[in-house]
């Protein structure tokens, strides 16, 4: 080799080693890493491949030849008795992996061409945080993390909010007996972790490893806690006075039987065969895990074997990680599209260059909302990271802002929808922008019509999720209107659908026709426009005409209509597709007694002000029907019983809420109770 060649590669290996170090800082002392593993991995690999090839170049503070990590300031240091070691990684194809393992291991136990296979443990690993718990007669006294190997952090009281970690151990006295495992967090904790933090329009949390590593080494335990934190068992540190298995299963029994909790998916098994089939076959299920794995560990099962085995600096011999393809990667966002979803949400979706990630390959990712996306910096063109683990939707989950070459402007959402380009609004204090076609919006166009049809607006029997499919798949209804022009023949032409049936649909489609102002508003489907107000917008306008061309300040006379509310409805209405769906809804025969309401609203109302729960099942009256009459009385109903409620109607089998309700002393009545005093009430308003 050539002079040239060797200080090129020191060069390369200096350089490499200072990269290393800098993200090392970054993932394990900071938890904020910004490279993808898979990036840090391949920079280790290439500082592996060169060391090998110059064994000159070695120096201990190599990062290949030892745990990186420190303590962070504000924790106090923890010694380990036992060093806490990192595991050799195979990355290779899934067979040959499990089988360079095997060939290692055999040759360095002097095993012989017909000696029998090797029994292997073979389990997950679990990416999270390791921690070495530390039992002293059955007790927890401390919990650290593994820091560079030697000394790690006391992070016990953040350890102690884990729910899942034992403070006393089953049946176990020992002086001493640390066990480890890994702190994780599962994939739904995490999933409703950044769903409220996305919501309350909050930095979002990259993946589940960081956010549990960064909760276990978070200075304030209440913070912590805050944290939905899992545990799994995996091995041990100092023993002192308990006798240990002598396989690794049985100690994993062991420590089952004691209550730490132990992951179901391991197995038993002779040689390098085993070990391919266990990979192959949690490989499959891996999505369908409730958290993230990151390949699996092969352990020789026999203690004995082990200890015969031992130690390289940086890993025990016994032991490797086969991996499995990483859940982040690096890509480039060629362009930012945005889908419409079946409420009218606007979302941004990144386009990629297409990249294998969590085993598929992935050309599209969400980037969920505006304020998520300026808050990550993401423009077109950037090299991003993405995120594709179990069945959550790939997600870009972070950029690598160095890379960026020129300057690229800031994505803006845009004003007009483009399916339909209806105006795009965004509520306000909301994090998203929706489309406000409603119906008219092909997007949207199942679930309003499902809306629609519904038993509290428009009442269609018949016409449910299935049939609304099948319609709109086959291109019959596009709009509202488009029902009405519905024929038996049409309809018995579908698919499951007969002659009778079809009857039935246009028989409940021109029943239909006839119905209140109030049911009419609410099938609309205008944003914010539930029943009660759709209820209280047709009792005080009386007529749709005069509701249509209210402006916002008249809308705000409304009962209970605030300037949101007031907002959306001149919003719709000041469009003129929907007034033209309006027209034709019309035209189709659709009607109501006009000024309905308005006479409504003079009648008595013996309820006003007062609010009502509806629990159980009353003997005659529906709880819908009972809902409208205590309405037209003036009344409201609520769902839940407060100090605030009146009354509450009680049927049979009420549960939680009548018991609520004698807890606060409010007056419990039974069906006849209410009929009573509807009736007592409006006598002596009209006395
Ligand atoms: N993104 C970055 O910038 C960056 C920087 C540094 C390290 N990293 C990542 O950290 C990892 C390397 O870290 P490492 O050296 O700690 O090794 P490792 O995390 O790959 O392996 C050792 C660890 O595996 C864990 N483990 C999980 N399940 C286990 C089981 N069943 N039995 C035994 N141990 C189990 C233990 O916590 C143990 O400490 C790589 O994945 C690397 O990509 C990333
Ligand atoms: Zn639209």
């Amino acid at each position: 080799m050539s002079q040239t060649d060797t200080l090129a590669a020191a060069d390369r290996a200096a350089a490499l080693r200072a990269q290393l170090h800098h993200h090392a800082h970054l993932y394990y002392v900071l938890d904020a890493p910004v490279l993808p593993d898979a990036e840090y991995d391949k920079l280790f690999q290439e500082l592996q491949a060169l060391e090998a090839a110059h064994p000159e170049l070695l120096s201990p503070d190599s990062p290949t030849q030892r745990v990186i990590g420190q303590v962070l300031d504000g924790f106090a240091p923890v010694r380990h008795a036992v060093p806490m070691l990192s595991i050799r990684t195979e990355t290779d194809t899934e067979a040959s992996g499990a089988r360079a393992f095997d060939e290692r291991v055999r040759r360095q136990l002097e095993l012989g061409e017909d000696a029998p296979p090797v029994e292997y443990a073979a389990e997950l690993k679990f990416d999270g945080l390791a921690i070495n718990l530390r039992y002293e007669q059955g007790v927890l006294v401390q919990a650290a993390t593994r820091g560079d190997g030697e000394t790690g952090e006391d992070v016990t009281q953040n350890i102690r909010t884990v729910g899942q970690i034992p403070l006393r151990l089953k049946g176990v006295h020992a002086p001493v007996l640390e066990v480890r495992g890994e702190v994780y967090m599962r994939r739904d904790d995490f999933e409703a972790l950044n769903e409220r933090q996305r919501e309350a329009g909050e930095k979002t949390f990259v993946n589940p490893r960081n956010t549990a590593a960064g909760a276990v080494r978070q200075l304030d335990p209440a913070l912590a806690a805050k944290k939905p934190l899992s545990f799994f068992a995996y091995g041990l540190g100092e023993v002192q006075g308990w006798v240990v298995p002598e396989t690794h299963s049985a100690l994993l029994d062991a420590l089952q039987a004691m209550g730490m909790p132990v992951c179901e998916h391991r197995v038993v098994t002779q040689g390098a065969a085993g070990l391919i089939a266990f990979h192959q076959a949690m490989g499959a299920q891996r999505d369908g895990l409730p958290f993230d794995i990151d390949g699996i560990v092969y352990k020789v099962n026999s203690r004995a074997l082990q200890q015969r085995l031992g130690f390289v600096t940086r890993e025990p011999r016994w032991a490797v990680a086969h991996k499995y393809p990483a859940q982040e990667q690096l890509t480039r966002l060629l362009a930012i599209d945005i889908q419409v979803g079946r409420t009218g949400k606007l979302t941004p979706v990144a386009r990629l260059e297409p990249v294998f990630v969590g085993g598929t390959t992935v050309s599209n990712a969400t980037l969920h909302n505006l304020f998520e996306l300026r808050r990550k910096g993401v423009r077109v063109g950037d090299q991003v990271i993405v995120r594709r683990a179990g069945d959550v939707i790939p997600e870009v989950v972070g950029v690598l802002k160095a890379e960026r070459a020129a300057y690229v402007p800031n994505f803006r959402m845009p004003r007009s929808c483009p399916v339909c380009d209806s105006a795009t609004v965004r509520e306000k204090g909301g994090m998203d922008y929706r489309c406000s076609g409603g119906i008219f919006c092909p997007a949207q166009r199942k679930q309003a019509l499902l809306h629609f049809a519904g038993r509290r607006a428009m009442d269609i029997e018949g016409l449910g999720d299935k049939l609304v499919e099948q319609l709109v798949d086959a291109g019959i209804v596009d709009s509202l209107p488009s029902l009405y022009k519905l024929g038996v023949a049409k309809l018995a032409a579908l698919e499951r659908m007969a002659e009778k049936s079809a009857q039935n649909i246009v028989d409940a489609l021109e029943k239909s026709k006839t119905t209140t102002l109030a049911r009419f508003l609410f099938g609309l489907g205008i944003r914010q426009i539930g029943e009660t107000t759709a209820k209280d917008l047709a009792r005080h306008f009386g007529s749709l005409d005069a509701l249509m061309d209210a402006s916002v300040e008249q809308l705000l006379q409304v009962r209970d209509v605030g300037p949101i509310v007031a907002q959306s409805i001149h919003m719709f209405f000041a469009q003129p597709h929907n007034r033209e769906v309006v027209a034709q809804l019309r035209a189709a025969g659709v009607h109501w007694p006009e000024g309905e309401g308005a006479a409504a609203e003079q009648g008595p109302k013996p309820l006003l002000g007062k609010t009502l729960v509806l629990t159980g099942t009353l003997p005659t009256l529906s709880r819908d029907a009972a809902k409208d009459l205590i309405e037209a009385a003036g009344g409201k109903v609520s769902g839940s019983v407060s100090k605030k409620t009146h009354y509450v109607v009680a049927g049979e089998e009420a549960g939680s809420k009548l018991d609520k309700a004698r807890e606060l002393g409010v007056t419990v009545l039974d069906e006849a109770g209410l009929q009573a005093l509807l009736l007592s009430a409006s006598s002596a308003q009209s006395a």
